[in-house]
């Protein structure tokens, strides 16, 4: 079984995926990473060009393929969970994790991340509050579906936050 972080941006899916596959000795693969290494553009120029349809089209390939994968340790983008093939190809060949965190939690740490800037192009024309509010929202209800469980991240540090997952393993 692969393990699958999902939850919104900043919630921590990459670094606490890293910190995980490390205690548990498996491999760890971040589908944005491999994304932009398999496309050669960064997340901000390829929306820019060519649109966010493009870019969900390039996700799913990413994790469709990633799917295929045993017992890796597997950080997907905020997004992943908006096409319902990827939930039902990660319930189907892993264990789904759901991290979450505050409207703030996630505002102070998207302004403080220096990969804020390549990685997380806007995703409404809203101020950056509103939209995190706004798609916490929309998304919430897809990211209660397609976990088995879900780790709250506000006042946890990353290697807490593994604990407490290996806890619930
Ligand atoms: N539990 C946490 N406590 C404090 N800062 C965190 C925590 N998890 C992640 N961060 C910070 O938030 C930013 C985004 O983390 P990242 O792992 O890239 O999240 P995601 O992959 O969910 O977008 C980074 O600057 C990271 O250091
Ligand atoms: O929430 C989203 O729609 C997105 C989140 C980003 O990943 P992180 O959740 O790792 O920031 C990245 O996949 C892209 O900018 C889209
Ligand atoms: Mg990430």
């Amino acid at each position: 079984m692969n393990i699958f972080l999902i939850g919104y941006r900043c919630t921590g899916k990459t670094s606490v995926g890293k910190a995980l596959a490390g205690k548990l000795t498996r491999p760890f693969i971040d589908a944005d990473e491999e994304l932009v290494k398999k496309n050669r553009v960064t997340i901000s120029d390829m929306v820019a060009e060519h649109g966010w349809e493009f870019f969900r089209e390039k996700e799913r390939a990413v994790i469709k393929s990633l799917c295929s994968l045993e017992n890796h340790v597997i950080a997907t983008g905020g997004g992943a969970v908006l096409n319902p093939d990827n939930v039902k190809d990660m319930k189907e060949t892993g264990l789904v994790i759901w991290l979450k965190a505050s409207a703030e939690t996630i505002h102070s740490r998207i302004i403080q991340d220096i990969k804020t800037l390549e990685q997380r192009p806007a995703l409404t024309h809203k101020n950056l509050m509103e939209e995190i509010k706004e798609t916490l929202e929309l998304r919430n209800p897809l990211y209660q579906y397609a976990a088995d469980f879900a780790i709250d991240t506000d006042l946890s540090d990353t290697d807490e936050i593994c604990n407490r997952i290996k806890e619930r393993l």
